[in-house]
């Protein structure tokens, strides 16, 4: 089957009518595979590995470099990425090259296109609707990306349901523009919704379906055109969604998509000169590319994300569970997971920790809800378990070993959920807070306590964090989160009893706040905000004043 299916690598469908699509597509599945997909997701392995190409000028290509990814739940060489090197980047950085800055559709030029792509929205939905599509994106996001069924399938619904958002007029509605009466007769100034034409999107292995696609397609929404990075280690993903897309009517050159390392990004970068670059990922790669691409940037960076219980005690089960959702679920591996607890000294006569404990102990390797850790190795995350325990009055709250009995290479890690208690006095202290708030992208957090009085230390805390994307205030006292929320920025705060860190939809605004360069991703506001910029036309026709003369020199 996958050698019948990897003949089809290089084709590319024409856009179709609606009706030759639904019907192709149903021919499709009674043939029992489905028409975009170049690969079946269980026979990707050692001996049957698949091969993820490029996509520039609207035609697949390999390279000269195959690069060979491992199986990260059993070492296994079992993905080869044709990693675009340095020398190759010349076809890249044409294309790029050929987008004016006015886009490739903006209000006054090929508005066609906004409904083009309202209808590649609906289709594209429509797919993902279909059981044995998302199966196939939520099994092969599992294969790269080791989370639970659940957890990889709640990713591709939030991709589903986002675009099912942006289907029909709404894509047209992204562009709106407005209209202010002007001095005289004849002057009127009009806000309009601007595409930067040329645009890079880089984006990190933990969600290798939602955050590319929400930001490719509010990037083509708005009239960009994109070259899209994606972190090779999961770039399968998208390479498929690539075919789905193009599947339902994405015209092949609109998007460029590149495997390749960061040297080489970074120079495509240099040479084709994109008006703007989002970036998703570590905050050290996103300073340095502030820096290279002089500001020409937006960011979704690091996220050290707290929850503060509040001294309302009160649903203590579904308390615990969100926690244990929110710091372990895709082993800790997401932007907004809970890397500290800050709980009112209310909570520590009730039983939530042990029932922390005894949430986290029920997940396992066998159906991924505790997984490999792509970023970190075993030995990094217990080492700075060590050095944590080294804070007088710190202690193993759980967790704290690595995980056993798998074949989970050595170049990733391993490890049960840990939770490790410092006391709040000392991770305010000037040579702990770094170390206490280095955020470890893993099933990995800090638990404190807080008495009454406090309050202004943890805030103090909060103000100090450098990055501020998800948090969480546990409380429906209105006093309470009203102290709290006033006195953080936050970008997507979670405030009430139910509140938690993770879990985005689309329709929540999801993105850091307190930083001019901040992107969102999901909402109508998000894509407006990060892939379009504000453009007035002030029409001034006249008529002149009947008797008119020209006035004196000002
Ligand atoms: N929806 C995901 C985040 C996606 C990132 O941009 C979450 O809430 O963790």
């Amino acid at each position: 089957m996958f050698r019948v299916l990897a003949r089809r690598e290089f084709q590319i469908r024409a856009p179709q009518t609606a009706l030759t699509w639904l019907t192709s597509f149903n021919l499709a599945r009674s043939a029992h595979s489905l028409p975009f997909a170049t690969i079946e997701v269980e026979e990707v392995s050692g001996s049957q590995p698949a091969e993820v190409y490029n996509l520039v000028q609207g035609k697949w290509t390999g390279s000269s470099k195959w690069n060979t990814l491992v199986d990260p739940l059993n070492g296994e060489p079992f993905i080869k990425i044709a990693e675009v090197d340095e020398n190759e980047i010349q076809p890249f950085v044409e294309s790029l090259s050929k987008c004016p800055k006015h886009g490739l559709h903006n209000p006054f030029k090929s508005p066609e296109r906004y409904l083009l792509y309202g209808d590649i929205s609906a289709k594209a939905a429509h797919m993902l609707s279909l059981p044995k599509v998302y199966d196939f994106f939520t099994r092969l996001i599992q294969r790269v990306a080791p989370k639970s069924y659940q957890q990889a399938l709640g990713e591709v619904q939030v991709t589903q349901k986002f675009l099912a958002n942006f289907s029909g007029d709404q894509v047209r509605f992204l562009a709106r523009s407005f209209a202010v009466p002007g001095n005289h007769l004849g002057q009127q100034s009009h806000g309009f919704r601007w595409p930067y034409g040329p645009v890079a999107i880089i984006t990190p292995f933990n969600f290798p379906l939602e955050i590319p696609v929400l930001q490719l397609m509010g990037a083509l929404y708005m009239g960009n055109k994109p070259v899209l990075k994606v972190d090779s280690k999961v770039s399968i993903v998208m390479e498929q969604m690539m075919r789905l897309l193009h599947y339902c009517g994405l015209p092949v050159e609109d998007i460029d998509f590149i495997n390749s390392d960061g040297k080489t990004m970074n120079k495509l970068l240099m040479e084709a000169n994109p008006q703007m670059t989002l970036f998703t990922g570590s905050s050290r790669v996103a300073d340095k590319l502030a820096t290279d691409l002089k500001g020409r940037i937006k960011l979704e960076d690091a996220g050290f994300d707290w929850k503060v219980l509040g001294p309302d005690v009160q649903e203590e089960d579904y308390v615990a569970w969100v926690c244990d959702q929110d710091a372990y679920a895709c082993s800790g591996q997401k932007c907004s997971a809970q890397s500290i607890l800050f709980m009112h000294e209310n909570w520590s006569s009730t039983s939530l920790l042990s029932k922390m404990k005894d949430l986290a102990e029920r997940r396992k390797l066998g159906d991924l809800t505790i997984g490999p850790v792509l970023t970190f190795t075993t030995e990094a995350m217990l080492d700075h378990m060590n050095k944590l325990l080294q804070i007088s009055g710190s202690k193993l709250l759980f967790g704290g070993e690595a995980l056993k009995n798998h074949s989970i290479p050595s170049i990733y890690g391993a490890i049960k959920p840990t939770a490790i208690y410092v006391p709040l006095e000392e991770i305010v202290k000037d040579n702990n807070y770094e170390l206490v708030t280095r955020e470890i992208f893993g099933p990995f957090q800090i638990v404190t306590e807080y008495k009454q009085d406090q309050l202004p230390m943890v805030l103090n805390a909060l103000e100090r964090m450098h990055a501020h994307l998800t948090a969480a205030v546990v409380s429906n006292d209105p006093l309470f989160l009203q102290e709290v929320i006033g006195n953080t920025v936050n970008g997507t705060t979670y405030a009430g009893l139910r509140a938690r860190t993770t879990g985005a939809p689309q329709n929540h605004w999801f993105g850091p706040a307190g930083d001019p360069r901040g992107a969102g991703i999901g909402t109508p506001e998000a894509i407006k905000l990060v892939w379009s910029c504000h453009r007035e036309i002030i029409y001034d026709i006249g008529p002149l004043e009947k008797h008119w003369e020209i006035p004196a020199s000002t």
